[in-house]
């Protein structure tokens, strides 16, 4: 669906997106993922056609997005990671000029955007200030607002930056939906765990370039070789630890009060030896198991260890 080839783009002497390549096949919801400046909100744009590049090509079905601008308008659904200001205006209004904006007749238009607002479960609030919704609703409305012409494509900067748990949620659920109609997502964030349970894909960037791409499972595989594992005893800690300490390939000890975690480089078999070794020490074991990979850990691993 998606397809990008040797993007470039360059503010004066600084490089923020550089010679990216990548495809996001339809159907998918990919998430941009990268420390703030990595370039995402840039490379959004560019697809969005907002911004010109410097160099190389985004193209959409095997159309060249910069040559066909308005190819692209009916493509794609861009919401930006910033709302506006839109005083004195009601939800309804609200979503009536942007269906305007996009050429949808006036008799359309009603229908349309009743069921965008019961998508984005917004139809309670049809008659409200848009200024008096909540930052969640205002989300969900910018949201409804991008789908007025039923794009394919959807570009989505940070819809969950800002957002309580509860809210997240929310998005999160409009966003499956939108999923299960067939829409192809392209959706940045720095919240990664809720990347990881939306996404079907992860890019990584950093600065400006492509540092990982592939399922969540495959980029936690091929970049977090390390394995944690975590065992839980009844009680008697210490001598577990003391136990785990002698075994061969067990590296990190993390020590807690009532439970410990160890970094191991050995075999499978070689692992359950160790639980072995913890039984024959009459050491009551409640729970020993692999920690699954967390995103957040493999995302500092390949970046290097920036902040996010
Ligand atoms: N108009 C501009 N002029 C100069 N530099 C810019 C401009 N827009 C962005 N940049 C720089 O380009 C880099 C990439 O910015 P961009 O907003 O694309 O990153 P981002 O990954 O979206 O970050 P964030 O998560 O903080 O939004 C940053 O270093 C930023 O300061």
């Amino acid at each position: 669906m998606l397809k990008i080839d040797g993007l470039v783009k360059n503010y004066g002497k600084f490089t923020a997106v550089d010679h990216l390549t990548l495809a996001v096949e339809k159907g998918s919801v990919c998430g941009f993922v990268g420390p703030n400046g990595a370039g995402k909100t840039t490379t959004m744009r560019i697809m969005a056609g907002l911004l010109n590049a410097t160099s190389g090509s985004v193209m959409i079905d095997e159309v060249e997005v910069t040559k066909n601008p308005r190819v692209l308008r009916e493509k794609i659904g861009y919401m930006p990671d910033f709302f506006g200001v839109y005083d004195n205006l009601k939800v309804t209004e609200y979503m009536d000029f942007f269906a305007g904006a996009y050429g949808i007749s006036y008799k359309e238009r009603g229908p349309i955007i009743d069921n965008l607002l019961e998508i984005v479960d917004l139809s309670h609030k049809k008659d409200f200030y848009v200024d008096s919704l909540s930052r969640g609703m205002k989300q969900r409305l910018c949201l409804a607002r991008s789908l007025v012409h039923d794009p394919e494509l959807l570009i989505l900067d940070e819809p969950a930056s800002g957002l309580d748990p509860r809210a997240r949620v929310e998005i999160k659920e409009v966003l499956k939906q939108l999923q299960e109609m067939g829409k192809t997502i392209i959706i940045s964030s720095h919240i990664l765990p809720e990347l990881a349970e939306m996404c079907t894909e992860i890019c990584i960037i950093n600065q400006g370039k492509l540092a990982a791409q592939g399922s969540v499972q495959e980029i936690m595989q091929k970049l977090s070789q390390k394995r944690m594992i975590h065992v839980q005893p009844l009680n008697d800690v210490e001598r577990a630890i003391q136990i785990l300490k002698e075994q061969p390939f067990i590296r990190a000890v993390v020590e807690n009060t009532r439970d410990v975690e160890f970094e191991f480089t050995g075999t499978n078999d070689q692992l359950s030896n160790v639980l072995k070794q913890l039984i024959l020490a009459e050491i009551p074991i409640l729970s020993f198991k692999e920690k699954e990979g967390n995103l957040e850990e493999v995302f500092m691993q390949i970046t290097g260890g920036e902040s996010i």
